[in-house]
């Protein structure tokens, strides 16, 4: 086993597309070695439970709050910890994959790498990689100075969703990308589909001035634009920079739910509030049926799928986390709760333990 581990930094604003980009990672390479830090924003870790398992894959996750700010002290002593155990054995890893929270700025997180001497000597940060969400970067751009942050720390940028996107808005994207970081390299993506080598050991850290490496994938070379380059925002005076307070991570919890009823609670809840929610994601039980309904979303663009059966002795628990800001939450909990299936007499169905 080498001794130094490789760590790549995967950033990217909510709902980019970075735990599929590790999904499917993980799904085509069987026989990886890799401890993964998820950072969530929410209490509640919805990421974690929808990676891919692996012999030699561990998951670690470190959620309610952003690993740059308020849980960054927990952040050195987790690596700390994936360093111990992996000294002593307990656990098998060649690399290491960081997949920040979408509202993270990557600044603080990339300085932890170098502040203490035994992380500096076992961990060699190979790369920042961002995840941009073509269909939503404009917008991001406009209202969170941290999606800058992000495309402008990366070594490499990884465009996702052009498929949701005419040609001309892939164009204004890129040049905006472009006009903040342009010596990053992009690649287009769709579902996480990359070749590992496009963003994983590619050594472009330390070398990422002037290391322009050509992998012959598809590569997007933006005009050769005189654009500024990008500045670091500064720390504010006594303290970490935190997010803007209205946007906070809510956490919806029930038993088995009516599909008509939640499908109907969701639809409405996206018309009417997807622009002030900027990511939610949910592992919902529905009916009687024995699989897990993924929701997946950002603003208004969702995705729902059925994903592995509930396992025997797992309480059957709908989770929905939502990101978001300015929203009723009240009336939205009474609506969640309202797609619960209840029995005749009124009470919730049998398995659905809170
Ligand atoms: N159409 C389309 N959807 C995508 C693409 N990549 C990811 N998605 C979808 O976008 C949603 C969010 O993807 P995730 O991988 O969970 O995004 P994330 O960056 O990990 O999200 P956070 O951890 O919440 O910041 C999911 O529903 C994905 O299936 C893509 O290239 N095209």
């Amino acid at each position: 086993m080498n001794d130094v581990v490789s760590v790549t930094l995967l950033t990217g604003f909510l709902g980019a597309g970075k735990t599929t980009l590790i999904n499917y990672f993980l799904s085509h390479h069987g026989d990886a070695s890799v401890a993964i830090l998820e950072n969530e924003f929410g209490a509640v870790n919805i990421d974690g439970a929808l990676l891919r398992d692996g012999e030699n894959v561990h998951v670690v996750e470190l959620s309610n709050g952003c690993v740059c700010c308020s849980v960054r002290g927990e952040f050195t002593a987790a690596l700390n910890e994936l360093l111990d155990k992996r000294a002593s054995g307990e656990m098998r890893f060649e690399r290491l994959i960081v997949e920040t929270t979408g509202l993270a700025d990557p600044a603080p997180v990339i300085q932890t790498f170098f502040v203490q001497e035994r992380l500096r000597e076992a961990l060699r940060l190979d790369a920042v990689v961002t995840l941009v969400d073509c269909r939503h970067i404009q917008r991001q751009l406009d209202e969170h100075p941290v999606a800058a942050a992000q495309i402008g720390f990366a070594d490499r940028i990884l465009l996702t969703k052009a498929d949701l996107c005419d040609e001309e808005e892939q164009n204004q994207a890129l040049a905006r990308i472009h006009r903040i970081n342009n010596k990053a390299e992009i690649f287009h993506i769709t579902q996480g589909e990359c070749p590992a080598a496009l963003w994983l050991d590619i050594a472009a850290f330390e070398l990422s001035d002037g290391n322009a490496l050509s992998q012959g994938f598809h590569i997007i070379r933006a005009a050769d634009v005189q654009a500024p380059r990008f500045m670091p925002f500064r720390q504010p005076v006594g303290g970490m920079r935190s997010w803007d307070d209205a946007i906070q991570a809510h956490v919806f919890e029930a038993g088995r739910l009516d599909l008509k009823k939640i499908g109907a609670f969701m639809e409405s809840c996206i018309a009417r509030y997807g622009n002030d929610m900027l990511r939610y994601k949910g592992v919902l039980a529905v009916d009687d049926n024995p699989r897990r309904l993924i929701v997946q979303g950002v603003h208004k663009v969702a995705g729902f799928d059925y994903g592995a059966p509930w396992g025997g002795q797992e309480p059957v628990l709908s989770r929905l986390v939502i990101i978001g800001r300015y929203l009723p939450l009240d009336a939205l909990r009474a609506a969640f709760l309202a797609a619960e299936i209840t029995t005749a007499m009124g009470e919730t169905a049998p398995d659905a333990k809170r």
